[in-house]
């Protein structure tokens, strides 16, 4: 049927208005084509985001007075936490041009949580918001693969890709510590800038969403600028680096090609464990400090300390008992371990005693704690003390037994890292 359509149109338009309506009619096709394309471009992708799992996303009563069905669909209301809004998916559904300038606006405000969108100027921002287009995929989703011609540039809204070398980003499952960028991360920028093929394939690690900006708005907004700035920028930064002064500038392009720009807020952690992880950082502004995590459950005399306390503590918390040693006290503890000579250890036994007494101990543990068990500075005389019960959750470390509370561990700084240097 097609085929005789396509006949019989061929013989009309030879016939009566020659070839160069012909060629004109079939541009105006291909235009309408892609118009159709691009409006269901977005339509195709709200396809992919429609969650399966919202079982009832309609409901319906009769409403007796108005003797008629109402019928409510939840799904125009429901924002899952920290997804991409349903009103900004709407948006980007349009094409760029059907968009309004509050839309663009509203679009632009959402995005201002993404740092590598926040860092352009602003009018930069509008016109991003105006092209852009939502995407939404799962687990183990290619969305570039290495060696394929570049044409689209990512922003990551939620989620977390990994940068891989192979084909099918498999590797990225079996690496232990693949390279993985999150939200408010971008790539695919460097295809698109000297219009090579792919450097790498990006794989989605779990679900993911996506802002796109296709090749053609790239260029169009002059947004290969701004992305060759940034270049330019971290190219300037490593020359400066006498680390890098005996290399050429193209390798040095070759690295400013794979380097990030990420930013951190004041407080904000950097990396749990340098020493697992597979980047290399360079500080190119701000300074951040190097902390060590002491496990003070390991140390015998931070033991000796908690155990000396404990038999102070009238059942109540340690950390409680601690936040309430007055400075007069603390001022008496002093005296008493400075002059250990001075036998002020009667009164010691004698507040000791009186927490002993109190109900509250009710501990169900029953230690054994002799006279020589106490702190030194108690002097000779203290010989023994009765049994005590001490009841609160313990944990067995390496020294023996501690109360769970009183096993911490403090974090001591051991550097600081400069804009310039290494982590
Ligand atoms: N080592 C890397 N670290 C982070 N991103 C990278 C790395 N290598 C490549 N990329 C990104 O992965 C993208 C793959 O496609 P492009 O080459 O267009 O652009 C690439 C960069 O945006």
């Amino acid at each position: 049927m097609r085929r005789y359509m396509a006949t019989y149109t061929w013989q009309v338009l030879k016939k009566e208005l020659g070839l160069y309506q012909l060629a004109r009619d079939i541009v105006i096709m291909i235009r309408v084509c892609k118009m159709f394309r691009q409006g269901l471009r977005g339509f195709r992708e709200y396809q992919i985001i429609e969650t399966a799992h919202w079982k009832h996303p309609t409901f319906s009563f009769w409403d007796k007075k108005r003797q008629s069905r109402v019928t409510f669909d939840t799904m125009g209301f429901i924002a899952e936490e920290d997804h991409f809004p349903p009103r900004a998916i709407q948006i980007m559904q349009k094409k760029a041009s059907w968009r309004t300038e509050d839309e663009i606006q509203a679009v632009c405000n959402i995005l201002q949580v993404l740092d590598s969108y926040r860092n352009f100027e602003e009018p930069l921002q509008l016109l991003l918001a105006k092209v852009m287009r939502f995407e939404r995929f799962g687990r183990r989703r290619v969305i570039i693969k290495k060696g394929q011609k570049s044409n689209s540039f990512y922003f990551i809204y939620l989620g977390t890709v990994a940068v891989t070398k192979d084909d099918d980003g498999s590797s990225a499952f079996l690496d232990p510590h693949p390279i993985l960028l999150h939200k408010g991360g971008c790539f695919g920028e460097m295809g698109l800038l000297d219009a090579s093929v792919r450097r790498a394939t990006i794989v989605c690690m779990e679900e993911t969403e996506f802002l796109v900006v296709d090749r053609e708005d790239f260029f169009a907004y002059k947004l290969d600028q701004e992305v060759q700035k940034d270049a330019q920028c971290r190219f300037e930064f490593f020359r400066k680096m006498d680390l890098f002064a005996s290399w050429s500038d193209k390798k040095l392009w070759q690295l400013v090609a794979v380097a990030k720009i990420e930013k951190f807020s004041y407080g904000q952690l950097i990396s749990k464990d340098f020493v697992e992880s597979s980047f290399i950082m360079f500080i190119s502004k701000g300074s951040c400090e190097v902390l060590r995590l002491l496990d003070l459950a390991a140390s015998p005399s931070y033991h000796k300390w908690v155990w000396q306390h404990l038999e102070l503590i009238d059942g109540r918390p340690l950390m409680t008992h601690v936040s309430e040693y007055s400075p007069m006290e603390r001022y008496r503890e002093f005296q008493i371990k400075s002059y250990p000579l001075q036998d002020f250890s009667s009164l010691k036994l004698l507040h000791l005693q009186k927490a002993w007494e109190l109900q509250g101990t009710s501990f169900s543990r029953k230690i054994r704690t002799s006279g020589d068990s106490l702190p030194k500075m108690l002097g000779p005389k203290i010989k023994s003390k009765p049994t005590q019960s001490i009841k609160c959750p313990m944990i067995n470390t390496n020294l023996g037994e501690l109360p769970k509370e009183a096993v911490v561990g403090v974090y001591v700084k051991v550097h600081t890292v400069e804009q310039g240097e290494i982590l």
